[in-house]
């Protein structure tokens, strides 16, 4: 868990349960005005990350954009996996950026997939040839394409620490054999998949991250699925293996991050300075842009 509830806006008719770097979750108020046990309020921020920092600065409709992309792909996968949304029903203040899902208990395992080879998973392979386990053919590089979708799970650490990367052999230790054969499986379907629909609208989905909850023996896909803050997101037409490859929707806030426009020195440990107009804008455009390709539809 990240930062106290007590960040999250309030809601009226809603208890804030959890604050993240972007996101907010909170509990719907009964009748009774205790916390409803079956249901939760998922909400997603304008806030934005870089380099471990939530910036000061906002973007406007990210929240929304996500949020809708998300909704897109729950549907897309509505046939091969259940998921746990209940309802866009919610209220004024977080409308179109918030869910009402079902409460869950959740797998303790952060089930991410691999496609290409960057970033924790490419200094692994760099180290041992391998990620999580799972061994790789020689001579790949950054941002290698591999030979197929792969399951890279992680554990779930505590806010301000790090995931930590584990084997299967783990997962099935963690969550049982029969369940860690499901999300594995379910892990590499939804990137594998995912990347057919985006490569076709020109965007590579390098790795991406979900999460399972549980009803009865029945695996639910639940979080958020191919959005930009849970993957990387690369433009295919830029893809050129053996170099770190721009970020889809975070490049100009990187870019400028570390300009010497911004004065800012990323190793000082101190937190980054507001953006300039221009950088949000553009880096709202980026989000409204992938929305628009993957899903053909028009954000409004
Ligand atoms: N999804 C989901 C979910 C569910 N359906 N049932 C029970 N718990 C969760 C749950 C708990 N933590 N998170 C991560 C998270 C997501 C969004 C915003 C946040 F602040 C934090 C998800």
């Amino acid at each position: 868990m990240t930062t106290t509830p007590s960040d999250a806006p309030p809601i009226p008719g809603h208890a804030p349960i959890y604050s993240g770097k972007v996101r907010d979750l909170y509990a719907p108020l009964d009748a009774n005005g205790d916390p409803r046990e079956d249901v939760l309020l998922l909400v997603a921020s304008d806030r934005i990350s870089a380099y471990d920092h939530v910036l000061d600065s906002v973007i406007p409709d990210k929240g929304r954009v996500l949020t809708q992309l998300s909704l897109w792909w729950f549907e897309q996968f509505s046939s091969l996996v259940p998921n746990h949304i209940v309802s866009t029903d919610v209220p004024s203040e977080v409308e179109g950026r918030a869910v009402l899902v079902r409460r869950l208990p959740m797998l303790p395992v952060e089930c991410i997939a691999r496609a290409y080879l960057t970033g924790s998973g490419l200094a692994e392979y760099r180290e041992v040839g391998s990620v999580c386990g799972v061994a790789l053919p020689d001579g790949l590089t950054e941002a290698s394409p591999l030979p197929e979708t792969i399951f890279t799970p992680t554990t779930k650490a505590p806010m301000g620490q790090h995931d930590q990367p584990i084997t299967y052999a783990q997962v099935e230790d963690l969550i049982g054999a029969e369940l860690a054969s499901k999300v594995a499986e379910m892990t590499t379907s939804i990137l594998a998949h995912g990347n057919e629909i985006a490569a076709a609208r020109g965007i590579l989905v390098a790795d991406t991250k979900v999460e399972f909850g549980v009803a009865g023996d029945e695996l639910v896909l639940a979080d958020e699925v191919l959005t930009p803050d849970s993957s990387r997101f690369w433009r295919a037409e830029d893809h050129v293996v053996g170099v770190p490859q721009k970020s889809y929707d975070k490049q100009y806030v990187r870019d400028w991050l570390t300009s010497a426009e911004s004065g800012w020195d990323r190793t000082s440990g101190d937190a980054p300075p507001a953006l300039p107009a221009d950088v949000v804008a553009a880096t709202r455009e980026t989000y409204v842009a992938a929305y628009e390709a993957i899903t053909g539809d028009t954000f409004r």
